[in-house]
């Protein structure tokens, strides 16, 4: 890697403020997102750099960038315009996207990333314009270590690979290669939310074919075009990849997104005791929700032990919040079993008994098999969604399912007949696929329902009340959770610091009155962020994985980049990539 000729590097300079040194000249600065400062550059700087008479007279700044852009934005007549519109300005000016979302982070997130991100996810073969990302081939893995090398980074560059295989994206199943998107809008999210470094992370996909038959059949996809590839081939491609990922970049933190339910428990168990890994469906998600919970039950005064909790869609996501759930019960005095004995986990043949066929992670929340004997069954020797809640009276229900609807009136108001502040969670995404809305929730429950959703909804107003609606979506901690690493340079992430981030966001909020939200809003992202990487760095120290900070939240606070221009130095020399340093050249 010695040899490797950069063309700019961002450094920090001896009073703490960023700097960025360009070797390159002319239209190659106006190329590259992150050289890219546009109209923003002096009359100086572009003498310097060679740009004279390639850009309009007038020298502008930042804010006046992005107020321009943002009417431009304005003007696009829907979200997936506009997401185009952003992804666009990210491959042009990566600076002007991140402050632009910044400064209007409510109003972006969900253009950005969930719920229009699914709808770019299906539709990236016919709107792909400029590549961005790793794309590894299940028919080239000899080629895996030069296409990660491809990047021109050095050991210490990187410090966070985002990676999927895109056979579960979000709620709307296996999209082939488009879910490269997903690995970039997680890392925007990590800027935005956690200011993350954008020089300092990786996007790959695992293209290991796709099972969609539409895809395959449209001669414009751009993925590898067979089905998808599963067992040993799959295994060794996917631990080739861990390895050179290692290898190129020991420091890194390998977030993991989007995996079919099997690959992901199955991969999360391989790796977490090798490498620094994170699964954000499993882990991210439990611990956003986790939360949410433990502020519902703290507003209702009970226990979290009391609780009976329905899990409706016990795949990647449920199990993942049911097992976080039993820690934290077990924590407070239960015993394993009788914590598992406080679910019922639904899948798509219903409650999920012994002797029934299942996924060996679902198995330790199996209900006896003679459970349902006295129920009266609305389907003979099925436990339906509707039988377990007028069985067993639920006081917490979960929706992960990506089923629409199946929170049906029926259904909530026999929970909510037989509990005071039933707290319910319809996480599935996007948008459509909510198990149901929040409006209904609040009217069917006479407002007396906490609810948190996966994607964003607005306010619900009701007898005279205004509802904030919690966003439960991992995006409110996975970006903190990283942080946390990267700023203690953690060697793992264990269950412990998963659960420290749940609290911390729990602690954060307060419920008083009806129409008070579970959760922090996607407003106040950075405050999160800041708040969960410091629990989740002392979890670290606790642990033994991370040597403890000593300032933390200076440390962290010091941590997080701001989208501003750096200041710019025009320099003729060649780079290298150090092995030592924190700098970050390409
Ligand atoms: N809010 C968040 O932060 C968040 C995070 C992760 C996942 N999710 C959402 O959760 C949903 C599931 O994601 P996942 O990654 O866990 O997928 P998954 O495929 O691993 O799990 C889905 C589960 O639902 C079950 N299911 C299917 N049909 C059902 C039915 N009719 N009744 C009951 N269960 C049924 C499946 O058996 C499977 O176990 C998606 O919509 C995803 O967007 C939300
Ligand atoms: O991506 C999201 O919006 C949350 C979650 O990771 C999901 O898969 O739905
Ligand atoms: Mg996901």
């Amino acid at each position: 890697m010695s040899d490797i000729t950069r063309q700019f590097r961002y450094r920090t300079d001896e009073n703490g403020k960023e700097v960025v040194e360009i070797a390159i000249r002319g239209k190659q600065v106006l190329d590259r997102p992150m050289t890219n400062f546009s109209t923003a550059y002096s009359l100086e700087t572009r003498q310097a750099l060679g740009l004279t008479g390639l850009l309009p007279p007038a020298v502008t700044t930042l804010p006046i960038q992005l107020k321009r852009l943002y009417t431009q934005l304005q003007r696009l007549p829907n979200d997936l315009d506009k997401h185009v519109f952003l992804m666009q300005l990210h491959d042009r000016n990566e600076i002007a996207f991140h402050a632009l979302v910044a400064e209007h982070l409510d109003e972006l997130m969900p253009i950005i990333y969930t719920p229009t991100i699914g709808e770019a996810i299906t539709q990236f073969s016919s709107w792909f314009t400029v590549p961005r990302g790793v794309f590894l081939s299940i028919d080239e893995p000899d080629q895996i270590e030069a296409a990660m090398s491809s990047t021109n980074q050095g050991p210490d560059d990187i410090d966070l690979v985002v990676v999927t295989d895109s056979e579960g994206i979000l709620g709307i199943g296996d999209q082939g290669v488009g879910g490269v998107r997903i690995t970039i809008g997680k890392l925007a999210v990590y800027t935005a939310a956690a200011g993350i470094h954008p020089l300092r992370v990786l996007p790959v996909v695992l293209d290991v074919g796709t099972d969609n038959l539409e895809l395959l059949n449209d001669p414009g996809y751009l993925g590898v075009r067979h089905a998808r590839v599963r067992g040993e081939r799959y295994d060794e491609f996917v631990d080739q990849f861990v390895k050179t990922t290692h290898k190129l970049f020991p420091k890194a933190m390998l977030h993991w997104e989007d995996f079919g339910a099997s690959n992901a428990h199955a991969l999360l168990n391989r790796y977490r005791d090798e490498v620094c890994s994170f699964n954000d469906d499993i882990q991210g998600t439990a611990a956003i929700v986790v939360a949410a919970v433990l502020a519902g039950i703290k507003g209702s005064g009970q226990r979290l032990k009391n609780q009976r909790i329905v899990v409706h869609g016990a795949g990647t996501a449920g199990i993942g919040i049911v097992d976080l759930l039993k820690d934290v019960m077990m924590q407070q005095g239960l015993s394993e079993e009788e914590a598992n004995a406080r679910f019922y986990c639904l899948g798509s043949r219903g409650l999920i008994r012994e002797g029934m066929k299942m996924r060996d992670f679902q198995e330790p929340y199996a209900r006896p098999a003679d459970e349902i004997e006295d129920w009266d069954l609305t389907e003979p020797g099925r436990a339906t969604l509707k039988d377990v809640v007028s069985n067993v009276h639920p006081t917490i229900l979960i929706g992960t399912s990506g089923r629409p609807g199946s929170f049906t009136e029926d259904i909530v108001r026999e929970m909510a007949a037989h509990v005071d502040r039933p707290i319910i969670l319809p996480l599935s995404n996007p948008t459509t696929l909510h198990e149901a809305v929040p409006s209904d929730l609040i009217q069917w429950t006479d407002g007396r329902a906490m609810i948190a959703t996966g994607s964003p909804f607005k306010p619900v107003q009701h007898n005279g009340a205004e509802f904030r609606i919690a966003q439960a979506n991992n995006a409110l901690v996975f970006p903190g959770i990283g942080l946390g690493v990267i700023a203690c340079r953690a060697s793992r992430v264990t269950d412990h610091m998963i659960a420290a981030a749940a609290q911390a966001v729990a602690d954060m909020t307060e419920i008083n009155a009806a129409g008070d939200a579970l959760l922090p809003s996607m407003d106040a992202m950075r405050t999160v962020s800041a708040t969960v990487a410091v629990a989740v760095a002392k979890a670290a120290a606790d642990e033994g994985v991370a040597e403890p900070l000593e300032n933390p939240l200076q440390d962290i606070w010091a941590q997080m980049w701001q989208p501003v221009y750096p200041r710019v130095e025009a320099v003729t020399n060649q780079y290298t990539p150090k092995g030592k340093n924190k700098d970050t050249a390409k």
